[in-house]
């Protein structure tokens, strides 16, 4: 077993987790700045900002399945930024739309999002966040969409998309999972497959998403081909510790990832290399990949807030040797999150298709549109 100050400081390979896409949707939690001198600081911060932090395995997917199914059954907030006075009162009775997505369906500037100007996009040079020996290797774009056309975008995704709400049960545990957020997911076949391989077929990139493809694919230069789209209601909707390393990726998958609305906490959190026994999380038989407290509370995090219009780079060996998540958060409204990826294989779009959009057999197959009117997402019809 491998020394933990070698560990933290030094070069290590890491370990694919064996979470795929969407499984075990609790919230991570936990994590902090990346130096080691911080940790110790960052920890105990995260720890009380994330309290799921705490929480073993089994307790943590228990609290996330309530909490997902409250955010169904509560009215979310609609997004934008919120006063903390506002935080935790009922649901407002007048409509609340801080979009305007009522009057910008119909003005949504559709010359804007179909061809996507270069004076759009801010011509600000990249951050470049590399550490521990380029294993975390991002480049980050901040406000990289200007405020008008992240609007329109945000109004049009809001108006025209039908999103999904997944339920599953993991077939170890037998155990309901509710994701805690709502997708939709398009993506394009590059493989020639008779499309009878895919139970559900992937739904074709809009346009407009497309062409705003086209300037992250040129803006990153990578290329993609699928789209997951999150919408986070509020606080209690997170994606948990994960990475994006199927083999149907590739090798160095490079993930785009264009942030919207309500300002979150981003943690990414280096994985435990192969030479470094983790405990187990709890006595109980979870296991989850390289999850887990004690040594996992230890290892190098970096945190980061992305807001309205930042882009993300994930790079080179990022997902494989790091995880990261959106942790739960008492004071969030809401935010979508878009993330761009290539996928090279029939299996990996169905696996996206399963974990994002849900399958026929699924407990909840309703398709959930956003109503501005009530200023959430309510089950309904239609849709892209
Ligand atoms: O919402 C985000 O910023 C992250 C989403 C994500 O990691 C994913 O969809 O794989
Ligand atoms: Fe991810």
């Amino acid at each position: 077993m491998a020394d933990l100050k070698t560990w933290l400081g030094g070069r290590s390979e890491g370990r694919p987790t064996k979470r795929r896409k969407g499984q075990d949707d609790d919230d991570g939690g936990g994590g902090g700045s990346g130096d080691d001198d911080d940790l110790g600081r960052a920890i105990k911060a995260s720890k009380l900002e994330a309290r799921v932090a705490e929480m073993d395995e089994e307790t943590m997917l228990r609290e996330a399945i309530r909490l997902s199914e409250a955010a169904v059954a509560v009215p979310g907030r609609p997004m934008g930024e919120e006063s903390a006075s506002e935080v935790n009162k009922p649901s407002p009775k007048k409509k609340v739309d801080p979009f305007q997505t009522s009057q910008l369906s119909d003005h949504t500037d559709a010359s804007l999002l179909l061809e996507w100007p270069d004076s759009s996009f801010s011509s600000k040079p990249a951050e470049m966040i590399n550490k521990l020996e380029g294993s975390l290797d991002l480049l980050y774009f901040r406000r990289w969409i200007n405020a008008h056309a992240r609007q329109h975008l945000r109004s049009w995704l809001l108006s025209n998309l039908a999103w999904h709400r997944v339920s599953y049960t993991r077939p170890s545990t037998k155990q309901r999972i509710v994701t805690p957020r709502f997708t939709a997911t398009f993506g394009r076949d590059e493989t020639g497959a008779d499309m009878a391989r895919y139970p559900v077929k992937p739904k074709e990139i809009p346009q407009v998403l497309g062409t705003l493809m086209k300037k992250v694919e040129e803006q990153t230069s990578a290329r993609y081909n699928a789209l997951i789209i999150n919408y986070y209601a509020d606080g209690t909707d997170s994606i948990s510790y994960h990475s994006d390393d199927e083999s149907f990726l590739g090798p160095l998958p490079t993930i785009a990832s264009l942030s919207l609305g309500s300002s979150r906490d981003f943690y990414l959190r280096r994985k435990a290399p192969a030479d470094v026994e983790i405990p187990p999380a709890s006595t109980k038989s979870f296991s989850m990949g390289t999850k887990g407290h004690g040594p996992a509370a230890s290892r190098p995090t970096e945190k980061m807030t992305l807001s309205d219009g930042d882009l993300v780079v994930m790079r080179g060996r990022t997902q494989n040797e790091w995880e990261h998540s959106i942790p739960k958060r008492a004071n969030a409204g809401g935010r979508i999150n878009i993330t761009f990826r290539r996928v090279m294989t029939v299996a990996g779009t169905n696996n996206f298709q399963r974990y994002n959009r849900g399958l026929p057999s699924d407990d909840d197959t309703r398709v959930y549109r956003w109503d501005s009117r009530e200023g959430r997402m309510m089950p309904g019809s239609g849709g892209l």
